[in-house]
């Protein structure tokens, strides 16, 4: 029987080491911010004032930690030795891309966390959580292991939940999680469609790709994926990227596309067989007439839409049912989008209200407000089940903030990477976090 199953949000509370080093080729805004000196202090601020808004409007919201950077363990297994501190000044003086890249605070973007597939869905009719083995960047690579630990901190009750280790870390099964994962559904506690939609096939080499930039997501690991989460031939639709969209920027499917309910809000160039992709969902999804809510290429061009990261918004239920779009700042920013975004709530259709974050540190390393959450289906028996320390709000909102603003940096150069206070200052803050969180000892330096 259906139970009542409400969405909550995870996003990922922006570490003491936001930074831009130009780590994401195939990412635009990564590229093109690359040694601009970052503010971590607003990076954090700028996330939970949007985490705030959202819980205070009465969604259910949570947090996921940042991990421990830099991450001293990967720089001694690539051979750096000494204390701590000589391991930073050797890795700076090596090869400071090393260094940046195990200080990377990317893990805040949490829509790369982990692929979710809600019990409605599932064979064993448990939640099933599999973190992204992220294998097309470095940096992104070393965040699976501690992404496992504090999801199965806050998420423990085996009945209820059940947790994978990431997919080989090898390109053939690159992984970015929900970024390439959208579920489709009636009610949020009736079994769903979950659309995978994947780059590249790995072992057919004969079958479209993109060719300037790298697809991160591969049908084999997606396929892997639903094996793992026990979704049925009825539960899962798997579908191709347009390669050109990815040679355009378009690094993950979630800078082109969201969906929520039976809603999928996405842009002509999204998909490289439109059709079908509708005709797939629609066929699994009973009960509920797909809306298809599509964006031609005359009124969003595909650079505006990466420009402005239309498509990485949230689409949201609110109380009453409508839906609401939780865009970034730099929407308002672009002409056609701007235009669009008023076109789209007058004329009535599912998406009844345009809601604007200001996002800006993380989308400059093109993270928008979709990027910075996981969503997790949950039933009432199960969101019960779960940790609540880490569920927003006022008195954990009031608690963090003044918790960020005592121990973040308001500037972070690359030169500042190397300084082994900064090491410290990230240790003693997170050490403080789990205690606030009431997650236990989940990083390496606790252990
Ligand atoms: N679309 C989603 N769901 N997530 C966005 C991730 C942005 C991230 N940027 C970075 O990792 C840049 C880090 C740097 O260059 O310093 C990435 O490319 O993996």
């Amino acid at each position: 029987m259906t139970q009542h199953a409400t969405e909550a949000n995870f996003d990922g509370l922006v570490g003491p080491t936001h930074n831009y080093a130009g780590l994401s080729w195939g990412n635009v805004a990564s590229k093109s911010n690359v040694s601009a000196v970052s503010n971590p202090k607003e990076a954090a601020l700028q996330g939970l004032a949007k985490m705030k808004a959202l819980a205070g409007r009465g969604f259910v919201q949570g947090i996921l930690p940042p991990h421990e950077r830099p991450h001293i363990p990967t720089l001694r297994k690539l051979g750096f030795t000494g204390s701590d501190g000589e391991i930073l000044s050797q890795a700076a003086k090596e090869n400071p891309v090393i260094l940046a890249a195990v200080s990377s605070a990317s893990c805040m973007w949490t829509a790369n966390a982990a692929t979710v597939s809600p019990s409605a869905d599932t064979h064993d009719h448990r939640v099933h959580f599999t973190p992204a083995n992220l294998g097309a960047k470095f940096h992104r690579s070393i965040e699976h292991e501690v992404t496992g630990r504090a999801l199965k901190s806050m998420f423990s009750d085996e009945a209820y939940f059940a947790h994978h280790p990431a997919l080989p870390s090898i390109s053939q099964f690159g992984d970015e999680g929900a970024a390439n994962h959208t579920r489709l559904c009636c009610a949020y506690g009736d079994p769903g469609v979950e659309l995978f939609v994947y780059g590249q096939q790995a072992f057919d080499e004969s079958a479209p790709a993109p060719k300037r930039f790298p697809a991160r997501q591969t049908l084999e690991a997606s396929r892997a994926i639903a094996r793992l989460h026990g979704l049925s031939d009825a539960r899962a639709v798997f579908a191709q990227q347009n390669p050109d969209a990815i040679d355009a920027g378009v690094f993950h499917n979630d800078v082109i596309a969201v969906g929520n309910g039976n809603v999928l809000f996405y842009h002509d160039m999204a998909f490289l067989d439109e059709a079908q992709v509708l005709a797939d969902v629609q066929a699994r999804l009973k009960g509920a007439e797909l809306q298809a809510v599509k964006v031609s290429s005359d009124e969003v061009p595909l650079a505006d839409a990466v420009s402005s990261y239309l498509f990485n918004s949230q689409l949201l239920t609110q109380k009453d049912g409508s839906m609401l779009l939780a865009v970034p700042g730099e929407c308002r920013e672009i002409e056609s989008v701007s235009r669009y975004l008023d076109k789209l709530v007058a004329q009535g259709g599912p998406i009844k209200a345009v809601e604007v974050f200001d996002v800006k540190q993380s989308m400059r390393n093109g993270g928008g407000p979709a990027c910075l959450r996981l969503r997790v289906v949950l039933t009432d028996d199960e969101l019960k089940a779960m940790h609540d320390g880490v569920l927003m709000n006022d008195a954990l909102y009031e608690r963090l903030t003044t918790w960020v603003e005592g121990h973040y940096r308001d500037e972070l150069s690359q030169d500042d990477l190397a300084d082994p206070m900064l090491l410290d200052e990230c240790r003693h803050a997170l050490d403080e976090l789990t205690g606030i969180l009431g997650l236990g000892s989940i990083y390496d330096f606790q252990r």
